[in-house]
């Protein structure tokens, strides 16, 4: 997954500016920065949800799997536990295809994975915030994806969850997988193998992966974690209906006033001015 020079327009402010990024499968890249620094918006280029204005992504094959913010929206989905993890399941058979015992023994997997086989027949309104945040992740880890991108996944859980979201999104990278977790939480540190920092839509430091250096040898434990798989699409409330990542070579998308990249989001309209996004408290 690489950016060159992207940014990003939203309204009048400029959310990323001229953003550099190599990311590569089996690693952690954790992006931290203040409140409104561009941490979601760069996660929705990565993901194909938020068109650049100008700038080039090159995406590999396959949809990534998003788990996006724990909101009132999920809280109000009439489903159960086990019904959202196995929305995982669609991205491989789609919306209408069957689900097969593999699929069962997937969802069923990671549920134990999460600690959630318990809450199985529970619907999502009856958890609380962390527990939901935990079935995000459960999700995207059913969809096997080779790309992982979380906004905030332990925002509401405790530290006993964190520990556990944790563990598993490293054992996804150590088996191969691309996890990117945008985060306020310090404890990301600990199985980040990369540090993007952010302020005011600018890459201000990037700690790049050291081989071998990254995190001392045992720190993780081992996990039962399936190997991703090339091409799965996304699932879920907030996936587009159009997204455009299933191109089996992978993406090249060039982002400028004379090229017509395809985009999931309308572009913004050219704004006359444009101004650095509002001050974050610091
Ligand atoms: N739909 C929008 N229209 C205009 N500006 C927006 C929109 N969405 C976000 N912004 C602005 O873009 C900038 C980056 O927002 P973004 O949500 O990416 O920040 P963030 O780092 O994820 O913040 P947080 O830590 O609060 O989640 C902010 O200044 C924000 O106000």
């Amino acid at each position: 997954m690489r950016l060159s020079g992207v940014t990003v327009v939203l309204g009048s402010v400029v959310a990323l500016d001229t953003v550099d990024l190599e990311l590569s499968g089996g690693e952690v890249a954790a992006i931290v920065g203040a409140n409104g620094s561009g941490k979601s918006t760069l996660l929705g280029v990565l993901g194909g949800l938020v068109r650049p204005r100008s700038g080039v992504v090159h995406r590999p094959p396959g949809r990534p799997a998003l788990v996006s913010q724990e909101s009132e929206g999920y809280r109000r989905l009439p489903i159960t536990v086990r019904q959202t993890v196995t929305m995982g399941r669609w991205a491989e058979r789609g919306r209408l295809g069957r689900i097969r015992a593999s699929d069962r023994a997937i969802v069923q997997g990671a549920l134990e994975r999460c600690g959630l086989d318990q809450l199985a027949d529970r619907r999502l309104g009856e958890l609380s915030g962390g527990q939901r945040q935990r079935v995000l992740v459960a999700r995207a880890l059913a969809q096997q994806s080779g790309v992982i991108l979380l906004d905030e996944p332990t925002a509401a859980a405790d530290s006993a969850s964190t520990d556990l979201i944790h563990r598993l999104l490293r054992a996804a990278a150590d088996a191969g997988c691309l996890v990117v977790i945008s985060s306020h939480d310090p404890a990301v540190h600990g199985i980040a193998d990369r540090t993007v920092v952010l302020d005011y839509g600018r890459v201000t430091t990037e700690t790049p992966r050291k081989c071998g250096t990254a995190r001392p040898a045992g720190a993780v434990p081992p996990i039962n974690t399936e190997p991703p798989t090339a091409a799965v699409p996304t699932i879920g409330p907030e996936a587009p209906s159009d997204a455009r990542l299933t191109h089996a070579a992978g993406t090249h998308e060039e982002f400028g006033p004379n090229t017509d990249a395809g985009a999931t989001e309308p572009g913004p309209p050219e704004a006359p001015t444009v101004s650095r996004p509002a001050a974050a408290p610091r």
